[in-house]
């Protein structure tokens, strides 16, 4: 549990105060685990260019630099700027009485070495950085070799995932203590590379409350009696597919019984198809907004959906409803335009999920993408806030935020989930969860799991990330919950 942990940068400033206090020198430990990585790769012999920063980050890097230099590595320290922290000037110290001699500067032609271990700044980044401090990140991104960051890559605030004009692009990240949400959203996602925790043995007395967990997985409710039947597996009313759309609802309502569901009902606005030869499975219908909702124990809204009036008037019916909904793609949309609707969805009784993407999440708050994007744990909740439901905030990295619960993280996935119908099947994924009796912050967290494990077991298998439909998805989301069951 604690390896998942997220912890607030207020909590962890806490953490580093009480660590200090208690004489706890989780600077050395840091080195020594950085030291401990570098041996398991390289050999004793390799060259390591160690650039360090002002304060503790570049603390932990000297010491790092002092323990290679003991073990027999060939190891160049750069530092741009003098130390400026209490601890670093005391590492400084000690790697010159070892006599070590710091570079202020690169030359233009410095050899290659085989790492480059970034500790030039870590969760202390507080400013932009200067034009001299961005030429430095970018000679150092131009070296061609394996590129350890400590703690954060320079240049990356690790909570928002934003990185400034000049960000060291990482191959690997060796984070202390805790996670931090934005190595994996945003910048983050395409500069930590490879993220490692080193937990630096601390205390459990000292360890805040969780934040919020990375990677929550609990498969349990799923498991099954022998002595069940489709009934109890819970039916799922499954609204959308307009008018040249019809696949989206399709994919959803297939996805939600290659996730389990009992019973699937697909209502159709676009209405032409009476059964899907693929999937004879599902019990498609026309979507008359005059017509009873069929008897269901969850509904979803919005997998092609369109945002014509009848389109509008089933996001009204569901809204008052009173069984657990999942809302998606138009009726997201409709939603944002629509004042009357936002209130009705704040009071709604039942637990509703919203499965925005960014420029969706960004429609809802009135901002733009690049604002969801620039801090997206703080869009995901404030969206969760003001509508009181949970929110699953798409793109690397998904957010799941309830109000009232700790939010959670989820890294799998990539780029092989980038492509048409993926969040349709998503809809389906969460609503079957949801119809097996799942509760919403769960169900939301496990789907998205699940869904981004198919991805990346794709990506793994055909050598990359091109050519997985949505349609192929759902039976590898299968086979990844009976493995977590
Ligand atoms: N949190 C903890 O308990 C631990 C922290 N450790 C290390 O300490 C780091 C944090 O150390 P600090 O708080 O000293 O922060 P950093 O070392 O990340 O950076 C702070 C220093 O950079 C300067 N600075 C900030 N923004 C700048 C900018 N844009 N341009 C130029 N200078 C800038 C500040 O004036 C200060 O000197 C962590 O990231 C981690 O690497 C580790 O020693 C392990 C324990
Ligand atoms: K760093």
């Amino acid at each position: 549990m604690r390896e998942n942990a997220l912890w607030s940068l207020p909590a962890l400033r806490r953490l580093e105060t009480e660590a200090e206090l208690q004489g706890l020198d989780l600077m050395q430990r840091a080195a020594r685990a950085t030291a401990d990585w570098v041996r398991q790769r390289l050999h004793s012999d390799a060259r390591i260019l160690v650039a360090a920063g002002p304060g503790n980050n570049g603390g932990d890097a000297l010491y790092a630099a002092l323990l290679l230099m003991q073990a027999g590595y060939s190891v160049d320290i750069l530092l741009p700027q003098a130390a400026t922290s209490r601890q670093s000037q005391a590492a400084l110290q000690a790697i010159r009485q070892a006599g070590g001699i710091p570079l202020q500067q690169l030359a233009s032609d410095y050899p290659t070495p085989e790492l480059l271990i970034d500790g030039l700044f870590g969760i202390g980044l507080s400013r932009p950085l200067s034009a001299d401090w961005a030429a430095v990140m970018t000679q150092l991104n131009a070296l061609d070799c394996l590129k350890l960051a400590l703690d954060c890559p320079s240049g990356l605030d690790p909570y928002t995932g934003q990185a400034q004009q000049a960000c060291i692009r990482a191959s690997h990240t060796l984070t202390f203590l805790c996670h931090k949400p934005g190595l994996y959203y945003a910048a983050g996602a395409d500069h930590a590379g490879q993220i490692e925790l080193a937990g630096l043995d601390c205390p459990q007395a000292l360890l805040p409350p969780a934040e919020g967990y990375l990677n929550r997985q609990d498969a349990s409710p799923l498991q099954r009696r022998r002595d069940s039947h489709k009934g109890s597996h819970g039916t799922l009313c499954l609204i959308g597919g307009n008018r040249g759309m019809l696949g989206a609802a399709l994919l959803a309502g297939r996805a939600a019984l290659a996730a389990g569901a009992g019973k699937v009902h697909v209502l159709t606005l676009d209405g032409s198809l009476t059964v899907d030869p693929l999937c004879p499975e599902l019990m498609l219908q026309y979507a008359d907004p005059a017509m009873p909702l069929p008897a269901a124990d969850v509904l979803a809204l919005g997998p092609g959906l369109g945002q014509d009036k009848p389109a509008r008037q089933w996001l009204k019916r569901v809204l008052a409803s009173t069984l657990p909904l999942v809302l998606d793609a138009d009726a997201l949309n409709l939603l944002a335009s629509n004042a009357d609707l936002q209130h009705t969805l704040a009071r709604r009784p039942a637990s509703t999920i919203l499965t925005p993407h960014p420029a969706e999440a960004a429609r809802l708050l009135a901002c733009s993408s690049a604002d969801v994007q620039g801090d997206r744990l703080s869009a995901a909740r404030q969206l969760a806030e003001r509508f009181q439901c949970t929110v699953l905030l798409k793109g690397a990295g998904s957010l799941i935020v309830t109000v009232g619960q700790p939010y959670l993280l989820n890294t799998s996935g990539g780029p092989a989930l980038a492509a048409a119908g993926q969040g349709d099947v998503l809809t389906g994924l969460i609503a079957a969860l949801l119809a097996q009796g799942m509760e919403a912050h769960a169900a939301s967290s496990l789907a998205a799991r699940v869904h981004g494990l198919a991805g990346d077991e794709y990506q793994q298998q055909a050598g990359g990330p091109i050519g997985l439909t949505a349609s192929a998805t759902s039976q590898r989301c299968s086979a990844w919950l009976n493995r977590l069951l």
